[in-house]
């Protein structure tokens, strides 16, 4: 034993938990106790797998017979398990019905109770022919099998606990239709098994032969082997399963999509060889969908095995592949589930595709897009509605808005109307007939001369005196309508005369003109001395303006055509001015 130090580092145990209330303890001491520690708890484990599987044999032989479920406990202890089975009629019986007629002749015994070994110990011929007959059957169907003494004191129940699993596997696979590969922990491999035919094993080797043949630390190996690959089988063969149950669903809907889509399949003879036709068909896109599904499990595996996590030891391996199918079944199965709810041929063609993880994921995000548009587009359709509603409200307000408008475009014209008749009542008022005085001032040179304009009135009058007569004759007076001086603008001349323009686009007739004397002034007051200059237009020039812009104002209620004609009249001749041909044409 190494000296100790005075630190004590140097051998003091790395294990906390060994360091006792009486100090420190050596290396050499810790590792022993250690590994007795261990070795404890190794074996303890061992005997609560073993405790395990034996209660799960246990409850399938219950569950298979019904004599076990009198004789054999739900959780047997090791001695009462062999002793339940140590007559070999349990064995036999559901062997039978695992394989009926594998066992020919099955003895059988009275009901001994698990505590009795007197009754065993009677009937020990007739139990060892059970038994006999049992293991020749189990070794003719190349399943586990063990020794007869195995359920003797000091025989290894687990051997048996084993066959009866292995047997419990095989005929779990045999009644999900025996399809596809069945292997029960990597030893037996099951390749098919043809409905109504004694079922064909094919192994690569017998697994009866290798447990002979083994050593008892290879055989140790080999249920460690067994253990670890136990899951991933039971997992492979559910899979298998599912498999076979999925193409049945897959051919027969697609089967159904087929005869569906095919037009005029009233005519359509439904013989046998259409429906192998359709059915090869069916297998052909199966086929086709387990080579893709191949494809990515391919590409899968080799994903793992690049992985960042590096080298995987096989059991890392085998934990990582159950994972995966184990992720891919929840997945099918929910996409299944929500198959068989729905149904219809949209579902169909789903059921199709679900079969491959790929696909199916593919299947679930078009879902999710699908569950988006079809949100956007009740969103979409309730803002439309909303907007619609809103120009409903709008339009209707509008509607209401021009009836209004109507209505007082309506009022408008009839005032505009009685605002017309009165306008030109008060014309009328005015007279019919007006006459003014205009009276021009001196003309330069006359400046001298002496105005016989006495006085202007307010009221029209005017009053004219005669130098050349006396008394009551030298003044006369006149009445106008209005008398303009020589100090009057041309914008005040035009005022009294404005209004009667609007008369005429209101479709009264008017007539302004001028008369007087040779030089008096009416091509001055009429036209204007300057045209150039606004401020000297005469009358004319200023109707015309207002007559086109009234004309212009009201142009969206009437419209009107102006034409101009200028004539003179001298000497009783009518001439027209506008004549461009210079020949001054005279009218009759
Ligand atoms: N109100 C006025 N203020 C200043 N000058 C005036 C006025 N009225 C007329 N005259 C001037 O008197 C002259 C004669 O006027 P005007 O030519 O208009 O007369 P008339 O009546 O047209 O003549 P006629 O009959 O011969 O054509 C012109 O030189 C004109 O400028």
């Amino acid at each position: 034993m190494p000296q100790e130090t005075n630190n004590g580092s140097m051998f003091t145990s790395p294990c906390k938990n060994l360091r006792g209330s009486k100090g420190l303890i050596s290396s050499n001491e810790a590792s022993y106790t250690e590994e007795i520690i261990n070795d404890h708890e190794l074996a303890q484990r061992k005997a609560e797998e073993a405790a395990s599987r034996r209660y799960q044999a246990a409850e399938w032989l219950r569950q298979m017979d019904k004599g076990a479920s009198r004789t054999l406990p739900k959780e047997p202890s090791e001695e009462e398990f062999c002793l339940a089975l140590r007559n070999g009629l349990i064995l036999c019986n559901v062997l039978n019905t695992v394989n009926p007629g594998a066992v020919l002749k099955v003895v059988e015994t009275p009901i001994l109770t698990v505590q009795s070994t007197e009754g065993a110990a009677q009937s020990a011929i007739q139990y060892f022919e059970n038994m006999r007959n049992f293991l020749m059957a189990v070794k003719d169907m190349k399943l586990l099998t063990f020794e007869a003494s195995d359920l003797e004191k000091g025989g290894s129940s687990s051997k048996v606990v084993d066959c009866i699993l292995c047997l419990k596997g095989f005929y779990e696979w045999k009644q999900a239709g025996g399809i596809g590969v069945w292997r029960y922990g990597g030893l037996v491999r099951i390749v098919s098994f043809p409905k109504g035919s004694p079922s064909s094993l094919v192994g690569s080797e017998s697994a009866d032969e290798s447990v002979d043949e083994s050593e008892s630390s290879q055989y140790e190996q080999l249920l460690e082997f067994l253990h670890l690959s136990d899951e991933v089988a039971n997992e492979e063969t559910k899979t298998a399963n599912a498999l076979a149950f999925l193409f049945d669903h897959f051919g027969l809907r697609l089967l159904q999509a087929y005869l569906k889509e095919s037009n005029g399949i009233e005519e359509l003879p439904l013989n046998g060889m259409v429906i192998d036709t359709l059915f090869s068909k069916v297998v052909k896109d199966f086929s086709a969908l387990l080579v893709s599904q191949g494809t990515q499990l391919g590409l899968f595996l080799k994903k793992i095995l690049k992985g960042d996590i590096g080298s995987l030891s096989k059991t890392e391996f085998i934990e990582a592949i159950s994972q995966y199918l184990r992720q891919r079944t929840s997945l099918a199965s929910s996409d299944f589930s929500k198959f068989c709810v729905c149904g219809g041929k949209k579902e169909t063609i789903r059921q199709i595709v679900s079969n491959s993880s790929g696909h199916a994921e593919v299947i679930d995000l078009h879902q999710k897009q699908l569950e988006e548009l079809r949100f956007h587009y009740k969103e979409m359709r309730r803002q439309v509605k909303q907007i619609q509603e809103g120009w409903d409200k709008e339009v209707g307000r509008l509607e209401h808005h021009i009836k209004d408008l109507e209505a007082a475009s309506s009022s408008y014209h009839q005032v505009l109307e009685e605002n017309r008749e009165l306008y030109n009542q008060v014309q009328d008022l005015k007279g019919t007939i007006r006459v003014y005085c205009r009276v021009r001032p001196f003309l330069p040179g006359q400046s001298h001369g002496q105005s016989i304009v006495d006085y202007i009135g307010e009221n029209g009058n005017i009053m004219i005196v005669n130098p050349l007569k006396n008394g009551k004759e030298a003044r006369k007076v006149f009445s106008f309508n209005k008398v303009f001086g020589t100090n009057v603008t041309q914008e005040q001349i035009y005022v009294d005369t404005q209004p009667l323009v609007r008369s005429v686009l209101d479709g009264y007739n008017v007539c302004i003109f001028a008369y007087g004397q040779t030089g008096s002034g009416k091509t001055y007051t009429m036209s204007g001395p300057d045209l150039t200059s606004k401020q000297t237009w005469g009358v004319n020039y200023r109707a015309l303006r207002d007559l086109f812009q009234i004309s212009k104002t009201r142009g969206d209620l009437v419209k009107y055509e102006v034409g101009v004609q200028m004539i003179e009249i001298y000497n009783e001749q009518v001439r027209d001015l506008l004549v461009s041909d210079g020949s001054n044409r005279r009218y009759p």
